[in-house]
């Protein structure tokens, strides 16, 4: 039976910062069945790893195009969290998984004078099967941890992803204007 990571949050542009994502991740990690309340579009992103490296994705086409990012997209109507996940890493890298993936983290993103916020749930694995191929949206490449092109990425990333590689669970609340002025955030490590 697939975890049903569906999301759910009480959030609001008026109070950004401190909104109840620890609350939600807590939830979560103490095996709530979260139901989507549709108010926030939500998204994944999926790290492949190997000892040392992290798989990343050089987005060809559409939003952030020109920089590195996991694998991932928007979860679509009828599938899990973890189902949309699955889907898209195998979309954009021709890469399979039938293991469940590590929910490692849960980010909100909101963008000034855009009512719609962002939660994109991060996923990891070391458990894979096929070879990673270019695909429409993406190229894929290695990266040992020292060489992650951070200056090639969204900005928010470098404050996230020595959490992410390290196995940590954690959220964030970001806000940004535009794709590439990062105004505040805020970040929290959660101990299981
Ligand atoms: N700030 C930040 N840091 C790291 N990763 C992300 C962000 N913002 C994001 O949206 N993301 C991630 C979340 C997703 O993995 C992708 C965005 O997905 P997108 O390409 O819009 O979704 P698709 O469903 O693949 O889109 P199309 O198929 O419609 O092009 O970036």
């Amino acid at each position: 039976m697939p975890s049903r990571w569906m999301a759910h949050s009480s959030f609001s542009s008026d109070h950004f910062i401190g909104v109840d994502l620890l609350g939600v991740a807590r939830a979560i990690l103490g095996g709530a069945k979260i139901m989507s309340t549709c108010k926030n579009k939500v998204l994944t992103l999926v790290f492949v790893l190997r000892p040392g490296e992290v798989l990343l994705g050089y987005k060809k086409r559409g939003f952030a195009q020109g920089w590195w990012n996991g694998f991932g997209g928007k979860v679509e109507a009828g599938e899990t969290i973890e189902e949309g996940a699955k889907r898209e890493l195998h979309e954009e890298s021709g890469l399979s998984v039938s293991n469940e993936l590590d929910h490692v983290g849960v980010l909100m993103f909101e963008f000034v004078n855009d009512p719609v916020l962002l939660e994109v749930h991060v996923y990891r694995t070391y458990s894979y099967t096929g070879t990673p191929i270019e695909t429409e949206e993406m190229k894929p490449q290695w990266f040992k941890h020292q060489d992650i092109p951070y200056k090639d990425m969204w900005p928010d990333d470098k404050l996230w992803y020595s959490l992410m590689l390290n196995g940590k669970y954690f959220n964030g609340n970001f806000k940004f204007e535009g794709l590439t002025n990062l105004l505040e955030y805020e970040i929290n490590e959660i101990t299981k």
